[in-house]
């Protein structure tokens, strides 16, 4: 049996004359991480602000946990977006006169929590993600794949089940962006947290459950439904998988659970992608 984490109906949404998406759905299983791809243009960012809250289409609904996201008020979607969501984009948008501890530390202290309190966590999170040592560094002085780190960490240290990622490789060479993806898939989906991104790279859609094709604001459906009969792998090639902690119950935000010590692994470790069960696309 499969949950679905979030099920988008009909989403429909204009920029003036532009029609960014046009009546497209998507059910996203939960555990699972889903590569959406197409041109630049076909709506992929778009639909990724849509399923997070960040956007309310002029048609259709999004469910989250039983609520319909598109009806909460601005205030119940903020709060949605900090405690149970959790946001990797192209660069990072960490605060760069902040350390990499406070930037992460700094997330949580937004839900409520003192800074005393989510330095440790944040610390966690950090060591877990292969960063120990680096906790006062400011963001200049780390490497692209650092500071992509530090923003993984940061998305989830509140607890988020779902995560997006909006070309979280886009500005790394191929060897950097591999290991960003094992952070980013070996701290998400291997702990049960769900994970949606925005890429071009094939490579990184690769390493994704699913893969759904955009073009013109719509998901194609041929694309959704190979991937599903394709039964593809997610194959973890890093040297050292990263395993933070458990995932997050629902509500989980105003007690985060810091990440466990990083967990031997396999040196390749293959996961059976329930992919193919993560329902596509409904029209
Ligand atoms: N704020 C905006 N105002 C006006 N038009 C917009 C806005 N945001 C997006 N659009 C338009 O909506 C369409 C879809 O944009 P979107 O950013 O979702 O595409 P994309 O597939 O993510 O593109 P890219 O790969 O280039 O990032 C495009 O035609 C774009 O120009």
């Amino acid at each position: 049996m499969t949950d679905m984490i979030l099920q988008a109906s009909s989403l429909t949404h204009r920029f003036g004359a532009t029609r960014a998406l046009d009546r497209t759905s998507l059910n996203i299983v939960e555990g699972t991480s889903t590569a959406i791809m197409g041109a630049s243009g076909s709506g992929k960012t778009t639909l990724l602000h849509m399923l997070a809250g960040i956007l309310t289409p002029d048609e259709g609904t999004i469910q989250y946990g039983g609520r319909d996201i598109t009806q909460m008020s601005d205030r119940d979607r903020s709060r949605l977006r900090r405690e149970e969501f959790g946001f990797v984009f192209q660069q990072g948008l960490l605060i760069p006169e902040l350390t990499a501890i406070e930037n992460v530390a700094l997330a949580l202290m937004l839900t409520g929590t003192p800074r005393a309190k989510a330095l440790g966590p944040a610390a966690q999170w950090l060591a877990s993600l292969g960063l120990a040592g680096m906790e006062d560094r400011r963001i200049g002085q780390l490497s692209g794949g650092q500071a992509q780190r530090v923003a993984i960490a940061r998305a989830q240290i509140t607890g988020a089940r779902v995560i997006f990622a909006d070309e979280p490789t886009g500005a790394l060479d191929s060897e950097t962006s591999r290991e960003v993806m094992d952070a980013l898939i070996g701290s998400t989906v291997a702990n049960g947290r769900t994970l949606v991104l925005v890429t071009h790279d094939p490579n990184v859609a690769a390493r994704c459950t699913r893969t759904v094709l955009m073009q013109d604001g719509r998901i194609m459906p041929g694309a959704a439904a190979a991937s599903e009969v394709t039964g593809r792998e997610i194959t973890q090639t890093g040297p050292n998988p990263i395993v933070p902690g458990p995932a997050a119950a629902p509500g989980a935000a105003a007690h985060p659970s810091p990440p466990s010590a990083t967990a031997p692994a396999p040196a390749s470790a293959h996961v059976n992608a329930q992919a193919n069960t993560a329902t596509g696309v409904e029209r």
